[in-house]
């Protein structure tokens, strides 16, 4: 799947792209990046099991029910973008997180490295204290880092750049895609004539052989399933610390607060307590599913 559309998806086949629909009553909504099953109608009638996904919590109105989204699927390597000079460590483990809840293995990618002569140290410094292995500092001016970036980028793999608007993930992708950009510009003008719709996360084919999902446009990245491994630190630390069940706040014996950054500390306690309220709301919403369940199904044997 390519590219999702209000009502209408694009699907890639060995021949060509195709603009299709889906059928009623799938088991998944289509996402970018699944593989799906379409029918001689031309419409999408089987997802395919994910994996490596990215979900955020849906940006939900007050008073709605807490809801999952799924902005990417079968991604193997997630770029969480954040610009120089002054990287927020927040919003990047904020996104490293949304990554790394969906099995999907992070890398550090500080973009406008043309501002900053430190970029590379102050990608390094990060990637160390969030437990990353992969960072570069790019610049689309100067084309500093791109190679480390096109080295990730393995043949036939799939990366999605994620990161909050303006940290320049648009200009990597162009970057990336070189003069290719024309083609898929092309591709989607004429499939999509006159239909006012707005593109919202693609799958690109690279030069190399690679695919990229960009993700334009993402204002809040609320998490809905854990931290995943993005804060192995604090969770292995956890082990040693006197109280099982140690919040690492004011507990005496803590060997996280010992050892674990406290700014990186304090943006763990407040995920944490996002998380909270977020499975609370699941729950609530699990129980109102349950309940209207019997209740349904009481009737139908009412009903007989
Ligand atoms: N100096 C400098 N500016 C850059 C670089 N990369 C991006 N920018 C600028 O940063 C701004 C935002 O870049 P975009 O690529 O649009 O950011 P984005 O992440 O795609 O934003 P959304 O599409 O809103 O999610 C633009 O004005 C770019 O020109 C860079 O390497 N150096
Ligand atoms: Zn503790």
């Amino acid at each position: 799947m390519l590219a999702q559309y209000r009502g209408h998806w694009l699907v890639a086949s060995d021949d060509d792209n195709r603009l299709v629909t889906a059928r009623g009553r799938l088991t998944e909504t289509p996402v970018t990046g699944d593989w799906v099953g379409v029918d001689e109608g031309g419409a999408i009638a089987h997802v395919f099991e994910r994996s490596g996904t990215v979900i955020r919590r849906a940006p939900g109105e007050q008073g709605k029910p807490a809801s999952a989204q799924v902005l990417a699927a079968n991604v193997d390597l997630a770029l969480v973008t954040e610009p120089l000079p002054e990287p927020k460590a927040r919003r990047l483990e904020r996104f490293a997180a949304l990554a790394a809840s969906g099995g999907v293995p992070v890398a550090l990618v500080l973009t406008k490295a043309d501002l900053d002569e430190l970029g590379y140290e102050t990608a390094a410094a990060l990637a160390r204290r969030m437990g990353v292995t992969d960072a570069v500092a790019v610049s689309a001016v100067t084309g500093e880092g791109m190679g480390v970036v096109r080295s990730w980028l393995t043949p036939g793999t799939t990366a999605v750049l994620l990161g909050a608007s303006g940290t320049g993930k648009s200009t990597l992708v162009n970057a990336l895609l070189g003069e290719e950009r024309m083609k898929t510009g092309e591709v989607r003008a004429s499939d999509l004539r006159g239909r006012h719709t707005t593109v919202t996360r693609e799958l690109l084919a690279l030069p190399g052989g690679a695919f990229l999902i960009d993700t334009p446009g993402i204002r809040v990245a609320g998490l809905w399933d854990g931290t995943g491994e993005s804060f192995a630190d604090v969770d292995s630390l956890a082990l040693q610390c006197r109280f099982a069940d140690c919040a690492h706040d004011t507990e005496p014996g803590c060997a996280v607060r010992e050892a674990v950054d406290a700014e990186r500390l304090a943006a763990w306690r407040k995920l944490q307590r996002e998380l909270a309220w977020v499975e609370d709301r699941r729950a609530a919403q699990r129980a109102r599913d349950a309940f209207h369940k019997q209740i349904t199904r009481e009737l139908r044997l009412r009903e007989r």
